[in-house]
């Protein structure tokens, strides 16, 4: 079967997992809203090509956290790999380092961190932390992966308590006993007596964590810390505060609270009536305005409709590019690296991530369905086929190098 873009391995990954595997993975929180619109936010995104600008060469390197990778796409942390290959990690860790980008390996990892890097002793890899009640296994963990070559450690702030994922529950979806979260073999699994979640011990995330965690973790370790899980400008500007290197704009998958924001979304917007214009005439009225706002040319035209946007006051109604990476990446300015995952399913929506100011997306659920098809090779094929249809997006909108990628290329279009 030939895999042409990442909805193939999705639809592979359906029919060949368990049917309590597959739910996992594609769980959202309660009704999946958020989870849904992490997707539809990108279609809704239009772009403005640039043309006759000599693409007939093109590079998609980038750095992040000073380090060059291959393209702007990384994995994002995901729990229990050996549930869709039987090598888990250990695969994913290989395709990574094949490809040459980042791999942010899950503290629920179903193979160790010490054989993770053993099998891609060169791959470039963060560390994702969830901190525990008890301290010391956080710490412990930290120390293990800062002295195996880690390069940063990626705070996951969304997960005070696990998100309602109602497949999950009916399921009674937990880890086969064949399986272990590896890092913690031996600790998590004397808790037995413990109610559990997925197989897990409930109660070793602590929902007491508080910025000041944020201090306490940077005077355990020397890594760069990056925040995952932050989606409003005020939280933005208390990581930047706390000193924190990064952010990872994330609504984890939409499997925490249902209801927030899309990580990268147009607002909702009305159509508000202000005179006498026809309603037939309304829609082609509105996107007239609107394409004159995105281009910043909006002057006081007498237009009997305009356009209210529903986000809050404090949200520029003029700019219907507002999202929560947009949010972010101008209250930041700069002054840390900003991430995003959450949705990314196509090259164009990599290259629409960057124009709103992402250095690099991470993609989740699309690496499990690799791995799913044919382990490491499978994975290997998920990124390839990104890595081509970003650079044929760069193309195909006169972007010869991921320096040129900005905002002049965002369009915005109602659903
Ligand atoms: C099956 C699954 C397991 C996940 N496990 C973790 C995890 O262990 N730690 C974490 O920070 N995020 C976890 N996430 C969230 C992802 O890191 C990421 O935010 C999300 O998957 C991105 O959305 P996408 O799947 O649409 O690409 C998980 C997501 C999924 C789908
Ligand atoms: C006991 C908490 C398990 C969390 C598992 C990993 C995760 O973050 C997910 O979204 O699933």
């Amino acid at each position: 079967m030939a895999m042409v873009c990442l909805t193939d391995f999705e639809e592979y990954a359906k029919e060949h997992l368990s049917k309590a595997t597959w739910d996992y993975y594609a769980a959202g929180a309660d009704e999946c809203c958020t989870r849904d619109d992490n997707l539809l936010a990108y279609k809704r995104i239009r772009l403005r090509p640039r043309i006759l600008r000599d693409v007939s060469v093109s590079d998609t390197r980038t750095t992040v956290q000073g380090t060059e990778i291959s393209f702007p796409v990384g994995i994002a942390p995901t729990a229990f790999h050996c549930l869709a290959w039987h090598e888990g990690e250990v695969a994913t860790a290989r395709a990574t380092e094949a490809l040459n980008t980042c791999y942010i390996t899950s503290t629920y990892s179903t193979c160790s961190v010490e054989e993770i890097v053993a099998a891609a002793p060169n791959g470039y890899r963060w560390f994702q932390l969830y901190v525990y009640r008890d301290r010391k296994l956080s710490e412990q963990i930290v120390h293990r992966v800062e002295a195996l070559g880690y390069k940063a450690l990626v705070l996951t702030v969304d997960v005070p308590y696990t998100g309602k994922r109602r497949n999950d529950i009916r399921n009674q979806f937990k880890l086969p006993p064949h399986l272990k979260v590896k890092n913690f073999d031996g600790v998590f699994q004397q808790e037995t007596a413990a109610p559990e979640e997925y197989g897990i011990p409930a109660n070793t995330l602590d929902p007491s964590i508080s910025w000041k965690d944020v201090y306490w973790l940077q005077s355990i370790t020397r890594l760069p810390i990056i925040i995952k899980g932050i989606l409003t400008k005020e939280d933005a500007e208390l990581a930047v505060e706390h000193g924190v290197q990064g952010i990872i704009v994330s609504n984890h998958g939409g499997r925490q609270l249902d209801g927030g924001p899309a990580s990268v979304s147009t607002p909702p917007i009305r159509l508000v009536m202000e005179s006498h214009c026809p309603p037939s005439d309304a829609t082609s009225q509105v996107s007239q305005n609107e394409g004159r706002q995105l281009l910043g040319r909006t002057t006081a035209r007498n237009t009997p409709n305009r356009l209210e946007s529903l986000t809050s006051p404090d949200c520029p109604t003029a700019d219907y590019r507002i999202d929560a990476l947009s949010e972010i990446v101008d209250t930041v300015q700069g002054r840390i690296e900003i991430y995003v995952d959450g949705g990314i399913r196509t090259g164009s929506d990599v290259l629409k991530a960057l124009a709103l100011g992402a250095k690099c997306v991470f993609i989740g659920r699309p690496a499990v369905w690799g791995l799913a098809y044919k382990g490491e090779e499978g994975l290997r094929e998920v990124l390839q086929i990104l890595n081509d249809e970003f650079r044929l997006s760069m193309a195909l909108s006169g972007c010869r190098n991921v320096a040129e990628i900005n905002r002049n290329l965002i369009q915005c279009s109602k659903l």
